[in-house]
């Protein structure tokens, strides 16, 4: 692509290009991706300053290093074509929508945006928009999908150059739409810059990712951003987040259990494995049965069905694409169910998501509510406490253990999760190896106990120090079940 047009929309601080004809064969942001005719792109990060490999991107061909406001330039002057723009974060989104071709101009964007909820959320609108026959691509934090077709993610929103790659190869598979989970740090750190959102969906806002954010008020002004980028939004007003969203937006489609939104859930029945509910908008309804149990699985489909109504989707779409929904990996997932116990798997990682988690097991449950669960390690510490306290209140029986320890030593983060656990008279034990805890409560379950393994859901490693093992618990449970057996 020709360098002129490369750049378009890019705030120019200083450059020393003379031939702005000259061809840019593709965008590196780490230096290691750099070849022949590239132009490479200098982030300061968290770990490292990609101005640093500044001579390593020449050396592998760069012709073009693009550099932040702060980097002194004069070294390159003579050396190699630079530009130095006022964020680098954001120079990269814009080049790359430009090399792309600003794909998602050409497809529905849908973002969806909250704490908790964006994965179920996402797959539910993939769905509705399928049964009416959209080709529909995903992205988020279980998978990537074009169509039926599946990717491996490894953000929940990719880096800039990686999303606007990602929706080049859905456009040329002739996908007509996109739903994605878009994080509040994707938001922060501006890999979303550059995508054309037609709707922002709102899930909710609790506490999480403190250590990025530092406060609510922060944490709340990344998200909001995506609801500046889009032309409509869907809003949840049972959350207090979303009703100052509405009161931004008042043209907003609004969604609510509780407070009479556009789109509302009315005669909620919770089932081991499956909810059903009347779905309102206007003077009209339908009853649905979705096949995702959990009461947060009600405020997902809501969030859906409002996403489709403020696309002028009809009721009748909405139930079928919502019935035709069949499982989220991951997500309140049975993975065993026999004559004496059960056991779920479920991603809940937050106060929040766990609290959520906990009142459906209540619902559902015959017998003792198993809890086993950990804590993030290099991620808010705050939560800790909070999450163990619920534990406590909600479980019969909780097993403290490991979750992403990473470079924590797991037993420090167990004795956070003790302060707050310790505060109620709940039975516990403590078994920091992730497999003997869930070893534990399969080899002492009792007649009907409903085993909760909260944290990892769909995912199948386990982050220690620097090393990240294979761990699926889908796979832990059925090979320890094996082993009991024999
Ligand atoms: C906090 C955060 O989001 N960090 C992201 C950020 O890293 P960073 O800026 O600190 O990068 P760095 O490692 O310091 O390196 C700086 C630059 O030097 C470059 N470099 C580095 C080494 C080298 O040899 N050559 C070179 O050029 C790197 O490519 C980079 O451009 O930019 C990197 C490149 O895009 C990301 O991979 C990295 O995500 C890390 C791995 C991460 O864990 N992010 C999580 C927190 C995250 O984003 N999570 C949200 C979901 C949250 C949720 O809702 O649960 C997500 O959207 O996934």
């Amino acid at each position: 692509m020709k360098l002129s047009k490369l750049i378009e929309g890019l705030d120019i601080i200083r450059t020393n290009i003379q031939d702005f004809d000259q061809d840019i064969k593709d965008i590196a942001y780490n230096s290691k991706n750099v070849e022949d005719g590239f132009a490479f792109v200098c982030i300061k990060g968290f770990k490292t300053d990609g101005h640093e490999y500044i001579d390593e991107a020449i050396k592998r061909g760069a012709r073009l290093i693009v550099v932040d406001e702060f980097y002194d330039t004069s070294r390159l002057e003579d050396k190699i074509p630079f530009i130095k723009t006022s964020n680098t974060r954001r120079a990269l989104a814009i080049i790359s929508a430009n090399f792309f071709g600003h794909p998602s101009k050409e497809f529905l964007l849908i973002g969806v945006t909250g704490t908790n909820g964006k994965a179920s959320t996402t797959f539910m609108i993939k769905s509705i928009l399928g049964q009416s026959g959209h080709k529909v691509g995903l992205i988020g934090t279980v998978k990537n999908m074009i169509g039926e077709k599946e990717i491996e993610a490894k953000h929940t929103t990719p880096e800039s150059y990686d999303l606007q790659k990602l929706f080049f190869e859905m456009k040329k598979e002739n996908v007509d739409s996109v739903v994605m989970e878009v994080s509040s740090h994707s938001l922060e750190l501006h890999r979303v810059d550059g995508c054309d959102f037609d709707v922002g969906v709102f899930t909710n806002l609790t506490q999480d990712h403190l250590d990025f954010h530092q406060t609510m008020e922060n944490y709340f002004a990344a998200k909001l951003k995506l609801f500046k980028m889009s032309k409509k939004r869907v809003v949840n007003i049972d959350d207090e987040w979303g009703r100052k969203i509405a009161s931004i937006y008042p043209d907003s489609v609004t969604y609510s259990k509780e407070n009479g939104g556009d789109v509302v859930a009315k005669n909620i029945k919770l089932f081991v494995n499956k909810n059903q509910f009347e779905l309102w908008h206007k003077d009209q309804s339908v009853s649905v049965t979705l096949s995702i149990p959990g009461i947060f699985s009600i405020y997902n489909a809501l969030a859906a069905s409002a996403c489709a109504v403020s696309l002028g989707m009809d009721l009748k779409t909405i139930k079928e694409g919502l019935e035709a929904l069949k499982a989220i990996p991951g997500r309140f997932e049975i993975v065993e169910s026999n004559d004496r116990f059960t056991v779920v798997i479920d991603y809940a990682y937050t106060s929040d998501g766990l609290l959520n988690l906990m009142k459906t097991v209540d619902e559902v449950a015959k017998g003792r509510k198993v809890l086993l669960f950990g804590c993030g390690g290099d991620r808010d510490r705050a939560k800790r406490p909070v999450m163990g306290e619920i534990a406590g209140k909600m479980a019969d029986f909780v097993i403290v253990t490991s979750d992403n320890p990473r470079t924590e030593d797991p037993i420090k983060i167990i004795e956070d999760i003790l302060v707050g656990l310790q505060k109620t008279n709940v039975e516990y034990v403590v078994i920091p190896d992730r497999y003997e805890a869930i070893k534990y409560a399969l080899q002492n379950a009792r007649e009907n106990d409903f085993i909760v393994l909260a944290g990892k859901g769909h995912e199948n490693y386990q982050i220690l120090k620097d090393r990240t093992i294979h761990f699926d618990e889908r796979e832990v449970v059925k090979n320890i079940l094996e082993e009991l057996k024999g």
